[in-house]
């Protein structure tokens, strides 16, 4: 770009405070050298969603999300601004096979943790199918895994009605025995979201289910203490799988399956700020986010700040 003054490439931001860092700029790409810290991985697929769903597009709104946050925390009073958030990128979905691209999505993710022993990675779904590959990757690398699932939904129905989708990842691992129902906790579990059978079967597999008025009634906070006591003798690592639609539909109008009565975005931050302090949970990921039904980047914007939270508390 020729040097004139006030000429700037469109991609810069029109006005730059100089004391001021965004978070956006904490993404430096992955340069193969094995990286430490939390990563990104976008796994972009919402074509296996029942409901009309945009969410692959949320990777890449969540990252631009970033950049309306600075790097300074003022409840911590500390600056992330000399943190490293490491992007691999985004998984390439096959355009019509989407067995081949859960592949893909179990292979890359395996590879990136075998590559990168340190790494905290954080997946960007795509809608909440994205966890069965991402749990079973964790899986084949880190052995027995424990998951914590913040949801409306149980995601336990029968893969007969419609194959593997955003509504069946918990079912598919635990009958693929990539985990056990006994290391399953489910949080925020909402009235008139989900059928008798799917909790009938998350009882029959020792599931564990925390719904909304159990949430409201002892706080999150307990209940996570609690799941990461059962959870951390019984496993090698544990994952949080967090659903959006977790979130009352105030919080969340960017989730297809939206609702009322859910957590409220406060809830939601303090949780994973706990869990972020735990050196036992070495993985998230964030899915159900569709950029195309949100309002003003809302729910996108939630996402990233849960990124930064969790960062804040592991860095
Ligand atoms: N992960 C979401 N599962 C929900 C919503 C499915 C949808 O409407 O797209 C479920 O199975 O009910
Ligand atoms: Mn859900
Ligand atoms: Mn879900």
């Amino acid at each position: 770009m020729p040097d004139i003054r006030y000429l700037l490439p469109a991609s810069e931001p029109k006005f730059k405070d100089s004391g001021i860092t965004k978070a956006g700029e904490l993404l430096k790409a992955w340069n193969g050298i094995p990286a430490t810290g939390i990563g990104l991985i976008g796994a972009p697929l919402s074509k296996t969603s029942i409901s009309h769903s945009g969410a692959a597009l949320a990777p890449e709104v969540i990252r631009k999300m970033l950049h309306s946050f600075t790097t300074y925390s003022v409840e911590m009073d500390k600056d992330l601004e000399s943190v490293v958030i490491t992007d691999f990128g985004d998984i390439t979905p096959h355009v019509t096979d989407l067995k081949e691209t859960q592949n893909r999505f179990v292979q890359v993710i395996q590879e990136v943790l075998e590559r990168n022993p340190d790494i905290i990675p954080v997946i960007l779904g795509g809608d909440h199918s994205i966890s069965a590959s991402s749990i079973k990757a964790f899986r084949k690398n880190k052995g027995p895994v424990g998951i914590i699932q913040f949801d409306a939904h149980h995601d336990l129905r029968n893969l007969v009605d419609g194959g593997p989708s955003n509504g069946t990842p918990f079912r598919q691992l635990i009958e693929g025995n990539d985990i056990k129902g006994e290391h399953l906790i489910q949080i925020g579990i909402r009235d008139f979201s989900n059928g008798i059978m799917y909790t009938n079967y998350a009882k029959e597999n020792g599931i564990t289910v925390y719904s909304m008025n159990e949430v409201n009634r002892l706080g999150v906070r307990r209940l996570l203490e609690e799941s990461v006591r059962t959870l951390k003798s019984k496993v090698s690592c544990i994952y949080v799988s967090v659903d959006m639609d977790v979130l009352d539909q105030a919080f969340a109008p960017g989730c297809p399956a939206i609702g009322p009565g859910g957590m409220t975005s406060d809830e939601l931050i303090q949780g994973v700020q706990y869990l972020s302090t735990c050196p036992d949970v070495k993985g998230m990921d964030i899915v159900e986010v569709d950029p195309t039904l949100d309002f003003r980047d809302m729910t996108s914007r939630l996402a990233a700040f849960l990124i930064l939270q969790f960062l804040l508390y592991r860095s």
